[in-house]
């Protein structure tokens, strides 16, 4: 029996790792889990209780208590989850209390995850690495019109200073900081549209998955 294949997608925020982890994982055939998804469920759980997402003991119970159902809201997007979600994560119990989950995701038949460590510390041994990034101009132009498509217009300089924020607090933490992985292939979307960005990944896990 062939072990199933795992890809790991990391990156900055609004990179488009999503978007191209999830139609990797269509094309290749694999489950997709989005595990900003999982910090994101957590601190709406502190914030819906009144808490403070920076408070380790709140955030860690709240870690543990997460069921699927909470990745199903429909509220996890907003500015205010955004900055939460960075401050829960930079809690070692609560990336400890999420680590089982994404690794047992992968358990039966591989999969593409996303996120910010998963190359580095939840499958160093994964089969293909990417870094997904962009320039901050064209990454906050891309969260703008997205914020826009939803009828919302925070401004593209406050999207880009929330963007530049969450990026810089996600690489300077102690836990799990986002960091290329050594074995890791680069791909700059800078200036490539979706298309172009998911051709140029497919051909890349070709290439990889080809050399054995
Ligand atoms: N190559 C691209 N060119 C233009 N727009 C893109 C590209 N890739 C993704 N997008 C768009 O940019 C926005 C951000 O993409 P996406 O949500 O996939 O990024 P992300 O890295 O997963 O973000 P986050 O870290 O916040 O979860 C989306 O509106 C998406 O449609
Ligand atoms: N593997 C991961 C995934 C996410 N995070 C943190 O969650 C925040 C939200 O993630 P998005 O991918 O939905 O933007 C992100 O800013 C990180 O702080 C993480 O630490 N590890």
């Amino acid at each position: 029996m062939t072990r199933p294949i795992v890809i790991a997608i990391d990156g900055p925020a609004a990179s488009g790792k999503g978007t191209l982890a999830r139609r990797l994982a269509a094309a290749f055939n694999l489950p997709y889990l989005d595990t900003g998804l999982l910090y994101r469920a957590v601190a709406r759980r502190v914030l819906d209780r009144g808490g403070d997402p920076a408070d380790p003991a709140a955030s860690e119970e709240q870690a543990r208590s997460l069921s699927r159902l909470d990745l199903e809201r429909g509220d996890l997007r907003t500015p205010e989850v955004d900055r939460a979600a960075s401050a829960v994560a930079s809690i070692k119990p609560v990336r400890a209390a999420l680590l089982d989950f994404q690794r047992r995701f992968a358990d039966a038949s591989g999969a593409v995850l996303d996120g910010r460590d998963i190359g580095t510390i939840v499958f160093p041994e994964a089969d293909v690495k990417l870094f997904v990034t962009a320039s901050l101009d064209v990454r906050a132009k891309r969260r703008h019109l997205e914020r826009l498509a939803h009828g919302i217009d925070p401004g593209f300089d406050s999207v880009r200073a929330e963007l530049a924020a969450r990026d810089e607090a996600d690489r300077t933490r102690a836990a799990a900081p986002l960091v290329q992985a050594k074995d890791a292939l680069l791909l700059d979307t800078s200036h490539m549209d979706a298309n172009h960005a998911f051709t140029a990944a497919a051909d890349l896990v070709n290439k990889v998955l080809a050399r054995g």
